[in-house]
Parts: C-alpha cells; sequence; structure tokens
C-alpha cells in the first residue's frame, strides 16, 4: 500500500476519469471525489445539458465526451453497458493520454479486455475494476475484483488500490479469465432463477403477494418475490451483459433450464424415489460439509412481505406447500455442473449469498425438504406454476444462448411493466430484507472457505 504522503500527492495531481455516469459510474464518481481525489466524468454527449443542470453541486466536473475525460485522466475507468463496451472503447480509447492507465466495470471481462487490448495505444495500462454489488449497496466490505491485466509502470497497481480503498471494499486480486469463470459460478444461474420466477408469475398475471395467506405465503416466498423484483428494477442490460456475453455462463443458464425440466418431469410423472435420490445425491455435493447455524430463521425472512395479509388474522388457513422447484433446481445444477457455492464467497454478490441462505435453509431445516417433496408429489397446488416456471427458465436460456440483447431486451421489459406499479415499494422492503440477512451473514455465513 502507497504511504499516506504519496497518497495525498496524487490527489493533488492526479485525475480519475469516469466514462459512463449511470448508476454505478455516479456512485464512483461520488466517492472519489468525497475522498479527495479530482474526479473528471462524462456520459452521452446528448445529454450533457440535462446532466450539467442535474449534477450543478457535484463535487466531480463533468465534460461533453469520453475524448475530453481521456485527454485529462490518468486512470479512466469505462462505467457503460457491456454491449457497447467495444464501440465506446473504439470512440475514445485513442484519445487516452500517454501512460493513461484504464479500467472498467463490467460485469464480463472478456469482451472488455478484448477492446482495451485492440483498441487503446500500447503505452496504456490495463488494469479493471469490477464491484460485486448493485449501485444502491453500501460499498464497504463488498467484493470489489481487481484485474492488474497489463502494467509497465511500477506505479499503476498501487496508485489503483489507492484510489479504491475508499470504497472500504474487500479487493479481490484476479485474472480475468479468473473473474469471468467465477460470476459465471455465482451470478448467472441466481440470476435466471429470479428472472425466471418474474416471468413465470407476469405469464400468468399473477401478483403471488396478493394471495392471502393460501399460496405464495411465507419467508421464503418473501425473498423469493422481493430478489425477484429487485433484478426486475434494475436495468436490463446489466444483466443480459453478464450472461450473454460470458461463454461460461450459457452452459450454466443451460443446465438450470435442464434441472428445473427434469425435476419437474419426475414430479409430474410421481417417481418420488428419483426424486428424492437425485435431490439427496445434490444436497450431500452442496452441503454435505456444512457445519454451524443456519444463514436464515423463519423470525427474519417473514418480516419483509409486500403481503398485507397475516396468518395470525386466519387460524384457520394454512398455505399450501409450495414444490420450491426454482430452489431445488439450482442446487440440483450446481451439483450436475460440480460447482461447490461455498468456494466463491470471496467473489460472490449480495442476491448470491441470499440466495445460497435460501437454498441451505430448503435443504437443511429439518424436515423442510421431505415436506417439499411431499408436497412436490402428493399435492398439486403449484403445478400449473411449475410448468410456467419450466418453460419461463427455458425461454431464458435460449435467449442468452442465442446471444440476442435485442430479445432479451423485449422479454425483460415486458415483465418490468407487469411489475412496474409495485417495484418501489418492492425495493424498500428488498432493500431492509438485504440488509437485515447481510448483516446476519456476517456472524453465519463463511468469508472465504
Ligand atoms: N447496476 C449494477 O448492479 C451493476 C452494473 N455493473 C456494470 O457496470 C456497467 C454500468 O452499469 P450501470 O451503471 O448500472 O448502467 P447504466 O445504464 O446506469 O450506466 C451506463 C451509462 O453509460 C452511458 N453511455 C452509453 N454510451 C456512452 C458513451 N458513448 N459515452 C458516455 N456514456 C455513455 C449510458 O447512457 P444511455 O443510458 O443513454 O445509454 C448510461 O448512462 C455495466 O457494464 C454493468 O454491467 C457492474 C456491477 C453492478
Ligand atoms: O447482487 C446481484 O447479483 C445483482 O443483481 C447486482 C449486480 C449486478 C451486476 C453485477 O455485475 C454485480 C452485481
Amino acid at each position: 500500500m502507497a504511504s499516506q504522503e504519496k497518497i495525498k500527492q496524487w490527489k493533488a495531481t492526479k485525475v480519475i476519469g469516469i466514462i459512463g455516469l449511470g448508476d454505478m459510474g455516479l456512485l464512483y464518481a461520488n466517492k472519489f471525489s468525497d475522498a479527495g481525489w479530482k474526479v473528471i466524468c462524462c456520459d452521452r454527449e446528448e445529454f450533457y445539458d440535462e446532466l450539467k443542470e442535474k449534477h450543478a453541486s457535484a463535487k466531480f466536473e463533468l465534460v461533453k465526451n469520453g475524448h475530453l475525460v481521456s485527454r485529462k485522466s490518468d486512470y479512466i475507468i469505462y462505467s457503460v453497458e457491456a454491449s457497447n463496451i467495444s464501440k465506446i472503447v473504439a470512440m475514445y480509447g485513442p484519445s487516452s493520454k500517454v501512460g493513461t492507465i484504464v479500467g472498467g466495470q463490467t460485469s464480463c471481462k472478456l469482451p472488455e479486455i478484448e477492446a482495451f487490448e485492440q483498441y487503446l495505444p500500447k503505452d496504456c495500462d490495463i488494469i479493471t475494476v469490477h464491484s460485486l454489488h448493485g449501485p444502491k449497496v453500501n460499498t464497504e466490505g463488498q467484493p470489489l475484483v481487481v484485474i492488474n491485466h497489463r502494467s509497465q509502470y511500477p506505479e499503476s497497481f498501487e496508485f489503483v488500490n489507492s484510489v479504491m480503498s475508499c470504497l472500504k471494499s474487500k479487493q479481490v486480486y484476479l485474472t480475468y479469465e479468473e473473474h469471468d469463470k467465477i460470476t459465471a459460478d455465482t451470478q448467472a444461474v441466481t440470476h435466471a432463477a429470479f428472472l425466471s420466477m418474474g416471468s413465470a408469475w407476469a405469464k400468468i398475471k399473477l401478483y403471488p403477494w396478493t394471495l392471502g395467506i393460501n399460496k405464495w405465503y411465507g419467508g421464503l416466498e418473501n425473498v423469493k418475490v422481493n430478489i425477484s423484483l429487485r433484478i426486475y428494477s434494475n436495468k436490463w442490460h446489466v444483466y443480459a451483459g453478464l450472461a450473454i456475453t460470458n461463454p461460461s455462463a450459457h452452459q450454466q443458464i443451460l443446465q438450470y433450464a435442464t434441472s428445473a425440466t427434469e425435476l419437474f418431469s419426475l414430479m409430474i410423472d410421481n417417481r418420488e424415489q428419483e426424486l428424492t435420490d437425485r435431490l439427496l445425491k445434490a444436497k450431500q455435493f452442496v452441503f454435505g460439509k456444512h457445519t454451524g447455524l443456519l444463514l436464515l430463521d423463519d423470525t427474519i425472512l417473514e418480516k419483509y412481505s409486500l403481503s398485507k395479509n397475516n396468518i395470525g388474522d386466519n387460524t384457520n388457513s394454512k398455505p399450501l406447500p409450495n414444490s420450491h422447484l426454482s430452489l431445488l433446481a439450482i442446487v440440483d445444477s450446481w451439483f450436475q455442473l460440480g460447482i461447490d457455492p461455498y468456494d466463491h464467497m470471496i467473489c460472490s454478490t449480495p442476491l448470491f449469498r441470499i440466495f445460497l441462505g435460501v437454498s441451505e435453509y430448503l435443504f437443511l431445516k429439518p424436515g423442510l425438504l421431505k415436506q417439499t417433496i411431499d408436497a412436490a408429489i402428493h399435492d398439486k397446488s403449484f403445478i400449473k406454476d411449475d410448468l410456467e416456471f419450466v418453460i419461463s427458465a427455458r425461454e431464458w436460456s435460449s435467449v442468452v444462448s442465442f446471444a440476442n440483447f435485442e430479445i432479451y431486451k423485449k422479454q425483460f421489459q415486458s415483465v418490468q411493466k407487469f411489475f412496474e406499479p409495485m417495484l418501489p415499494e418492492a425495493n424498500r422492503i428488498g432493500n431492509e430484507m438485504i440488509k437485515t440477512i447481510l448483516s446476519h451473514s456476517k456472524e453465519r455465513l463463511p468469508v472465504e472457505k
């Protein structure tokens, strides 16, 4: 780590450039300028006047375009849509000052690194980053991947570390190949699960929290709804980019769709023993070494419902047991792909940790897995929902494997539109839930294996 004196000197003389002043770019611009760095940013030139007004009181400087950012900056971060990274680096990359360090924030690093190698002058170093959380999450303690891909100047790496240190994140040093493999292992299947839940509800035109205490009621259901709606309140390109541009993600999303289909087939064929055997094998693989307390408990989860109903209001009714196909399929996918999710805690996003917590709860809370298998075979209350869910999982998988950004966008936005009226409320409750679960998880989940 550089000395305080050195950092003070850098703060007085160096400039950080941010190209793309969207959610993540703005988060970085504010954090860096609050920490005393000189920051210069741009977004699309056509929005310059509007943005100038919006950020009139900001500590950072706003300029018209990436050329103007590039010619002044000593470290440039491209915080733009993954699908456009190549085009945007081609446009502004050659304007980078001699000796500049360049990096980006896109969620999959292969296309970003390819663009940097192709369009940046050879005298630029490439040190890129990825904050493994959304823009509304407190950066402190969250994983931040730093990739030192090409450094010819001895101070570059130390400089980037010094800049990033104001985020107070947990810096993890990887190659871009390691990063892409690990983020596919953690994010691809998790997002596929929540995207598919949301699509299935939208297709059957169902707001699951409105069915009283009969269906979709209880702690696990609250997490499914809150996280799914949280994803749909974000921008489509974030999820499209990390799934479509990461080749390892395709295989995993396909496996998720296959697991959902195969488990569903066992359920409708009433093949209880086969279903049980398969899930117990997956349980042994994923949770076999688990010791200690579970991440989640009912009292935490019950608090975060969008539903206005309360089970105490109606003591005669009991929620119908769900087959939890979406959660069973994720653990089955990890097993089939040979992924030990605990291996990746060091690079985990908040949603991944919550998803792991929910899966852990389903498989390890005494009696719950048996009750779930029993419901899947003998109680068909969720069978139509499950059918719709399987179709959705397969649709997402094919959109991703055809690498079709336009269809991804249409599919995402049609679900988003369906849930639109609920998104602000869902985000508020989801934020509270995530905060509680994550503070709880510090004691319970191993950060590193
Ligand atoms: N949101 C998240 O949870 C996370 C996102 N990421 C990644 O970070 C990157 C940014 O994401 P996020 O901030 O959420 O997305 P945003 O859409 O909010 O930000 C991207 C910004 O870049 C702008 N932009 C597009 N073209 C140019 C250009 N030529 N010059 C300058 N600016 C341009 C966009 O404008 P316009 O909208 O008009 O195109 C937009 O304002 C993405 O690659 C994403 O995958 C990483 C971690 C978390
Ligand atoms: O926590 C999650 O999985 C999110 O959905 C937020 C997110 C989205 C994209 C990233 O590259 C990193 C984090």
